[in-house]
């Protein structure tokens, strides 16, 4: 059995219907969705806010590999047109962590390198894990105090269950 923490994130086309792209392709094994934030972009910042949320999903017989693929397959589901790096994007869901897992894979870093710099990712994962660690960077909430987390603004008015 593994257990998944994914980064789901959206800024173009209807966003809160892409994020439900994500959560209805994962409703057989999700476990907690984090409420959904309005995020000011970074790395490419002339583009539109994103709206981003946390999923936590578990299952008997899906590993590492197995949660980057369903990722992707949702992704290109949401209609996803691969463009520049950090550009703007339908549906993007990045694998944060599989339990423990470290990997130096390209394809498939884990636990995914943006993690301890992104409070887009450790706030809303906070919010359905406390205690979240980060394999090999520490607790999810001391990363968090050391970074400017205002541009990460909930939406309560949106939701995704
Ligand atoms: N943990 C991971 N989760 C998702 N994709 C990953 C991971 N590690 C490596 N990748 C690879 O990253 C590529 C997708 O990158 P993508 O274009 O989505 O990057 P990005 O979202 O723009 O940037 P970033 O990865 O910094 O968030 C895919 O080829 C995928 O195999
Ligand atoms: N706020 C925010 N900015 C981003 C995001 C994201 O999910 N949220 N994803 C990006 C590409 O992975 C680039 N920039």
């Amino acid at each position: 059995m593994t257990r998944a923490v994914l980064s789901i994130g959206s800024n173009l086309g209807d966003r809160l219907a892409n994020l439900r792209v994500a959560v209805d392709g994962f409703a057989d094994v999700l476990v907690a969705v984090s409420p959904v934030y309005e995020t000011a972009a970074w790395g490419v910042t002339d583009q539109p806010d994103f709206l981003n949320a946390v999923l936590i999903v578990r299952d008997d017989t899906t590993d590492a590999w197995g949660w980057l693929r369903r990722g992707q397959d949702l992704e290109n589901r949401a209609g996803r047109v691969r463009e520049r790096r950090w550009g703007p994007r339908t549906l993007d869901v990045d694998v944060v962590t599989v339990d423990g897992v470290r990997s130096d894979e390209p394809e498939l870093l884990l636990p995914h390198p943006g993690t301890p710099e992104r409070a887009t990712v450790l706030v809303p994962w906070l919010d359905i894990e406390p205690d979240a660690e980060v394999p090999g960077h520490g607790s999810a909430r001391a990363l968090l105090a050391g970074l400017d987390s205002a541009g990460v603004r909930e939406r309560p008015d949106l939701e995704l269950t």
